[in-house]
């Protein structure tokens, strides 16, 4: 696990080796620490070199052994990485940490407890403790301040964003980088500072630095970590335990970090987001129902792609291939959507701290379909029309090459009509991108009843290459994830009907820890947006049955109340009116509307409605409860492979609070019982609304003693897989 042996010498190299991440379990952290020990002993040697295995330093702590996964003493497993950082730091030889991969979490406060740290300039360096809700306490929320001042600490801890060995050096986190070999430059290194004295390359015994505007600064932290993630108890802990570092002496401010993370490492919040985290690495170990998965089947190459539509999705999934370093050859007509891919790119570029020709010049923009002949992989991101994207596909399949992957870009039409319109079916999936494709992490990859291995394989791993979590779903109306959000906009819709109004129910989902409630993201989205799919539908508009009562289609319940304020010309942000009133055409303030309520007054009025009081109970649970039960719809079709798929694409794709695990975690920390239970209530008062009526597989999951949601994904390989 850790060895050293000698080079040059009088350098010793000490190798951490826990593959895949060199996971500082318990074990592993006791015999680092004795490996450090003996070469300090060692009279041959006058300076160490720390370096990790197989291309990275370390990976963290062993978040299994955190999250109580595998069995190991506690209060061992989780001192023990903080007597290897002391023994590391008090060493009375100098010791150069080697940096390349990754050092992150525990992985950096080892780093942080060397007294001197090289890095590759491909390495990524972080504190990503948060969001896994945990703080780094193994003195990083400590040492972290006395080495880069407390602006970059607050931040890097508070929101665990991982930073490049190029920003990692501006903040003075290390000392030097290389883009050579980064074990010959640290011993090189080493070499040179074999004889400096330590005292001051100690961290804990530096005096932490004292900004003017200390105060402000926690402030300005602690409220901005609260707006990020509402109710989450992990980012006000990082900024309480970083303020002790100015306030306190090192190992008071050690004892309070001790404190916080021994009240966070228990908590519910703490337990979800470690689930969220082995949740996205499962679902990428996909399978489809023929045998073929991500172990059989590998991805081709994929090193040129075009997108076709430069709109709002396909910019953002070009400037993505471009990121990635995959040249682009980009479809568009409208010069001016090339104008704005171009400020995109300077933007991003700017951001990574690379010139804008390193990006500029991946992409080749074009008006003529032949040019995309040369593609291993194409995007289609136009208008979400069917008609358009099938006569598309055919044309496609006519004018590329013969094993070009043909991939749509659509967030809920149908992938099979699409394949069925090219000669290549075999060769067409979903790529669903969110918006703004450049930013959000998740693709739901749309696996049609024909794709091949090779198409799910390429599109999976492209995804990963883009730096998402890619999830793999079957072909139904609207996927996974937008499958899921109707029922729950339809509750709160209903809510309204009975009485609620926007901002009660916006409040009560933002207090769960949604970043914004049903009614303020369709705002934001726009309301024109489910409009027209309901009108393809034949619920709103023109193509409604004659006759058809307002509020019931197909023989249930329906709200036509956003149809109604689309009607108004009330589309959101955009008309600067929707369910609330903003500044103007494409404002962002939303302030309750009084001219709304007196239209759902009116409305009420009409449909004969009595409004009754709604708590917040009913409306979590209604809203809630209504969307994991169609979650449970999509795991006994087989539509998705686990519970974890479904929470991913919530967590990564929809806003659901990291803290809460996931819908389908959540019902299951509630207790499928009392779900079952509620569902069936809310049913019985709601007989014609057919979401409510809870599935057969929520039914199934409580008579077999409701097992824990660990165990749900090996009891669905019994049930039908469409993946
Ligand atoms: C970037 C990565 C490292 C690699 O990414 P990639 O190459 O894409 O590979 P992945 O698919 O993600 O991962 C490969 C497999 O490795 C597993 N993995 C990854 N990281 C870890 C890890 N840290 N631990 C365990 N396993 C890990 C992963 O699951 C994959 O395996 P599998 O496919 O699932 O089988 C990327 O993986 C990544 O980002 N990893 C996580 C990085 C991270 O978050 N690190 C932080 C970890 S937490 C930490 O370090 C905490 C430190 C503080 C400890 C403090 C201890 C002292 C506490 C004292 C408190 C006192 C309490 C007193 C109580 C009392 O008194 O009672």
């Amino acid at each position: 696990m850790a060895q050293y042996s000698r080079v040059r010498g009088s350098v010793a190299l000490l190798r951490l080796t826990n593959p895949p991440v060199n996971a500082l379990s318990a074990a592993v952290s006791r015999d680092l620490e004795r490996a450090v020990r003996s070469a300090c002993a060692d009279s041959a040697v006058r300076v160490l070199v720390l370096r990790g295995h197989g291309g990275t330093f370390c990976g963290g702590a062993d978040i299994r052994e955190l999250a109580g996964l595998v069995d190991v003493p506690f209060r061992v497993g989780v001192s023990s990485l903080v007597a290897l950082v002391d023994a590391v730091e008090a060493a009375e030889k100098p010791v150069v940490a080697a940096i390349e991969g990754v050092a992150l979490g525990g992985g950096l406060e080892l780093a942080l407890g060397c007294h001197f740290r090289i890095a590759h300039g491909q390495a990524r360096l972080g504190l990503p403790e948060v969001t896994l809700g945990l703080l780094p306490a193994a003195g990083g929320t400590q040492r972290l301040p006395r080495l880069v001042g407390f602006p970059a600490a607050l931040e890097l801890v508070a929101t665990g964003r991982d930073v490049s060995a190029e920003e990692a050096l501006a903040l003075g986190l290390v000392d030097h980088v290389t883009d050579g070999d980064v074990e010959e430059a640290a011993v090189e290194f080493a070499r040179r500072v074999a004889d400096e004295p330590l005292a001051s390359r100690r961290l804990s015994t530096r005096p932490p630095p004292r900004p003017a505007d200390l105060d402000t600064l926690l402030q300005v932290a602690l409220e901005r970590a609260q707006r990020r993630a509402r109710g989450a108890l992990a980012p006000v802990a990082c900024v309480q335990a970083v303020r002790a570092a100015a306030t306190l002496p090192f190992t008071q401010g050690l004892q309070l970090e001790q404190e916080l993370m021994a009240a966070l490492l228990p908590s519910n919040q703490a337990r979800a987001m470690q689930y969220c985290f082995f949740a996205q690495r499962i679902v990428g170990k996909w399978s489809l129902p023929g045998g073929a998965n991500w172990r059989n089947s590998p991805a081709r190459a994929v090193s040129r792609a075009a997108v076709i539509g430069l709109g709002t999705m396909g910019r953002g999934i070009a400037v993505s291939l471009v990121r990635a370093g995959i040249p682009v050859v980009a479809m568009e007509t409208d010069e001016k959507q090339l104008r704005v891919v171009t400020a995109m790119l300077e933007r991003e570029a700017a951001k990574q701290r690379r010139s804008p020709d390193s990006y500029l010049q991946l992409v080749q923009f074009t008006l003529e379909r032949r040019d995309l002949g040369d593609a291993d992989l194409v995007v289609e991101a136009v208008f979400e029309d069917l008609a358009l994207k099938k006569r598309l596909f055919a044309e496609l399949s006519s004018s590329c090459r013969p094993d070009t992957l043909l991939c749509s870009n659509t967030s809920a039409l149908d992938v099979d009509a699409l394949a069925a319109a090219t000669r290549r079916p075999e060769l067409v999936v979903g790529m669903h991108f969110f918006a703004p494709a450049h930013v959000m992490k998740l693709l739901e990859v749309v696996c049609g009843a024909r794709s091949s291995p090779v198409a799910v394989a390429t599109a999976m791993q492209l995804g990963k290459r883009l730096g998402k979590v890619s999830v793999a779903v079957a072909n139904c109306p609207g996927f996974a994830g937008n499958r899921m959000l109707k029922p729950y906009v339809e509750q709160a819709s209903f809510l309204l009907e009975e009485g609620a109004t926007p901002q009660q129910v916006d409040a009560v989902l933002e207090d769960f820890g949604f970043a914004m409630g049903v009614f303020r993201m369709s705002d934001l989205s726009g309301l024109d947006v489910g409009w027209r799919v309901r009108e393809e539908a034949g619920l709103a508009g023109p193509t409604v049955p004659p006759g058809e009562s307002a509020r019931r289609r197909h023989g249930c319940r329906y709200s036509p109340l956003a149809d109604l304020l689309c009607e108004h010309g009330r589309l959101g942000q955009k008309t600067g009116r929707g369910w609330y009133l903003y500044e103007g055409p494409g404002g962002r303030a939303a302030t309750p509307d009084p001219w709304l309520h007196d239209f759902l007054d009116q409305y009420r009025r009409r449909h004969g409605l009595r409004p009754r009081r709604i708590d917040q109970q009913e409306v979590l649970e209604r809203c809630l409860y209504a969307l994991a039960n169609e979650g449970f719809r999509i795991l006994e079709e087989g539509v998705a492979a686990g519970p974890e798929d479904i929470d991913t694409i919530y967590v990564l794709g929809y806003g659901w609070p990291a803290h809460r695990g996931g819908p389908m975690y959540h019902v299951a920390a509630v207790g499928l019982p009392a779900v079952l239970s509620r569902l069936e209530h809310f049913r019985r008062l709601h007989p014609d609304v057919p979401q409510l009526r809870p599935s057969a597989l929520l039914r199934h999951l409580v008579a077999e003693g409701s097992p824990p949601i660990s165990r749900w994904r090996e009891l669905l390989k019994g049930l039908r897989s469409q993946l």
